[in-house]
């Protein structure tokens, strides 16, 4: 009996606005899945497919725990192997072009494991150009087509690229840049000061442009792909528009198209030395990628697109405001099977996620318009409200025959702060879909009652910022200088075990006292043996509530020289093997020696290989080193004997 794995019944997204409602629309991920022919190689001809498509929408692919089942997967578009580059590009990537021109974003990301074609998707080769090209040319057809003399808007068009390569974002258009940093503006939109921007007018000077900067990319062989790309690459490509007639709006859209480096499992990559430091930093920005999947569908109120320069980027693609469709690749070839899987399963959860598209529009009177241009010519007039009335983003403007209530006007005579803030609560109410008009276009009293209402929201945030500060500025003037080293990560972190009836006391958090020695052989029960390891570092368990020192101090004594039965030791590896096996990020924090970094590391190779078989297993994990293993096994299993023990003195007493 076959099973279905993914949420099945993917509907078509709505992409387009609604011609008559106001509502901005809601746009899903929309995601295909891109399965490659067999690449020749020696062994290839044996092999056969692991992944067999069903129809255009979904596919199946063997199930590797159960030889009588498969995974049956439903996305929006399949493309099987002998699908083109034109089919992808004209059934997936060209619609989305469309919202460029109404002042949206979109983006295009490729996704899949190493070697599965996402290059070959973006770039293709000279005889089979791939989405880039493509959407380039055409992109500048359409920005063309609108642009001639006579139409309401005026177009131009500039390109940036880049590459996030082992956390850094690299200008591939200036190499000698260094590591730029990414913003965030007032509108949530992100931006990377100093990033070359080169205007482009035609394809040629796309190429020009784009050719040599693409030989920047760093690139480097594997045992699974001689050109594996080694960073994340993004193509922004902006389209800013100028209206030529009152009231001379700008607008502005981007189109990202990404090419992700692929999900490595190293020990088939055979990566070693800088190719397994470049594998750790694109698995863990595809981790916490997925995380920000998650964190969108469960509806979550903190999304981590901090955590990773890819998904800080991402922000707008992903739950933000852009129109976006997910590619992934996937290969034919048997041992990719786990790769395959996981890729299938982010990209299912990736088809949940919803976009707000919005008009990124502004109100700035042109200073390179000629005084004739000002004039409404009828023809430009008739075809700006008609173009409103099918993007539906464009204000309601009233009649611009009647100028005393034009928005522009209004808003020009408001101090350049008050005009912003009023442009950015315009857009808010626009994305909130209020059925109504926009403040630009309210009546003068209602607006001021909206200035009004603005102030007291500020006084409020400078009142509370202050409250804050004050209560900051007294909780460090009381917190005691072991806690901030604490903070400092100089010392392990709490307790592993969140749920034991003794809660760990915070001292225990020292545990690096003792050391875990050999089975003592001259013992019939075969205990073993914890023994200080230096009279410096000492395990000081706090007292339980209301109890003296010397309790505690008894205590010390007691588990310094305390002999550990073997099943003791066995349930403590149990539990952490349990932990490690099934909590999230945040409950592995918990365990001794774990912070958010290494806690991410794991989880993410949890959804690569699955389940960790044994505790020692955690050396598999790049970034966590034997040495590491043996120091969180040993402080992880004192805690939690030390913590059994405090439980049963505090029974005793
Ligand atoms: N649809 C396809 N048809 C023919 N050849 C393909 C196809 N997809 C990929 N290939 C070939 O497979 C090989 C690997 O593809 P590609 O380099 O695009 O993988 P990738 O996913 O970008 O890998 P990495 O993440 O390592 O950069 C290349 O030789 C490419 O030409």
């Amino acid at each position: 009996m076959a099973v279905v794995a993914a949420a099945t019944g993917a509907t078509r997204s709505q992409l387009s606005k609604g011609r008559t409602s106001r509502r901005p629309a809601v746009a899903r991920v929309r995601v295909a899945v891109r399965l490659r022919p067999f690449v020749e190689e020696a062994n290839s001809t044996s092999e056969s497919s692991c992944v067999r498509g069903l129809d255009s929408c979904s596919l199946e692919i063997a199930n590797g725990r159960n030889s009588q089942e498969t995974l049956k997967y439903q996305f929006d578009a399949f493309y099987g192997e002998t699908s083109t580059q034109q089919d992808i590009y004209v059934g997936f990537v060209h619609p989305i072009l469309r919202h460029l021109m109404n002042g949206q974003n979109a983006s295009v990301l490729a996704y899949g494991p190493t070697g599965a074609g996402k290059t070959y998707t973006m770039l293709g080769s000279p005889e089979q150009p791939g989405i880039i090209p493509r959407a380039l040319k055409d992109l500048l057809q359409l920005t063309w087509e609108e642009g001639t003399e006579g139409r309401p808007w005026a177009f131009a068009v500039s390109m940036s690229y880049l590459e996030i390569y082992q956390e850094k974002v690299l200008d591939l258009l200036a190499p000698a840049s260094g590591d730029l940093v990414i913003r965030e503006d007032r509108w949530g939109n992100i931006l990377i000061p100093g990033l070359t921007q080169k205007p482009i007018a035609s394809f040629t000077d796309f190429e020009q442009h784009f050719l040599p900067a693409s030989r920047n990319r760093t690139v480097g062989a594997t045992r699974l792909n001689q050109r594996s790309s080694r960073s994340h690459a993004v193509l922004l490509v902006k389209v800013e528009q100028q209206e030529r007639i009152a009231p001379f709006r700008q607008r502005e859209g981007k189109l990202y198209l990404i090419d992700l480096a692929g999900s490595e499992d190293n020990r088939r990559t055979g990566n070693q030395g800088l190719r397994l430091k470049e594998s750790g930093a694109i698995n863990a920005s595809l981790f916490v990628l997925g995380k920000v999947v998650d964190a969108l569908n469960q509806g979550l109120p903190r999304v981590p697109y901090r955590d990773s320069k890819l998904t800080r980027l991402l922000q707008d693609s992903l739950g933000g405001s852009a129109h976006s469709v997910l590619i992934a690749n996937i290969a034919p070839e048997r041992r990719f099977y786990l790769d395959t899987v996981t890729s299938l399963n982010f990209a299912s959860r990736s088809k949940e996620v919803i976009n707000r598209p919005f008009t990124h529009k502004s109100f700035q009177p042109p200073v390179k318009l000629a005084q004739k241009e000002l004039m409404d010519p009828p023809e430009a007039k008739r075809a700006r409200s008609q173009e409103e009335l099918e993007d539906g983003t464009g204000s309601p403007e009233p009649p611009t025959s009647c100028p005393k209530l034009s928005p522009l006007k209004q808003l020009n005579t408001l101090e350049p702060a008050v005009q912003e803030r009023l442009l950015n609560l315009d857009r808010i109410l626009d994305s909130r879909g209020s059925q109504g008009t926009s403040i630009l276009s309210t009546p003068r009293r209602e607006r001021t009652a909206l200035e009004k209402a603005l102030k007291e929201k500020d006084s409020e945030i400078q009142r509370l910022k202050e409250k804050y500060k004050e209560l900051e500025a007294n909780r460090l003037s009381q917190r005691p200088k072991e806690l901030e080293e604490e903070e400092n990560g100089s010392l392990a972190l709490p307790c592993p075990f969140p749920s034991q009836t003794v809660p760990m006391t915070k001292p225990l958090n020292r545990v690096v006292p003792l050391q875990l020695i050999q089975e003592q052989t001259a013992s019939q029960s075969k205990t073993h043996v914890l023994q200080k390891e230096s009279q410096k570092r000492k395990l000081r368990p706090e007292p339980p509530r209301g109890q003296p020192e010397e309790h505690a101090e008894g205590l010390r004594t007691t588990l310094a020289m305390l002999q550990v039965p073997p099943d003791l030791l066995a349930e403590s590896r149990r539990r952490i093997l349990g932990l490690l096996n099934t909590g999230s990020a945040k409950e592995l924090r918990r365990l001794q020696r774990i912070g958010e970094k290494k806690a991410q590391l794991i989880v993410g190779w949890r959804e690569l290989h699955g389940p960790f078989a044994e505790v020692e297993d955690l050396g598999r994990v790049e970034g966590i080193s034997e040495k590491q293993v043996a120091t969180f096994l040993k402080a992880n299993i004192l805690s939690f004997v030390a913590e059994c023990f405090t439980a049963l003195s505090r029974k005793d007493s």
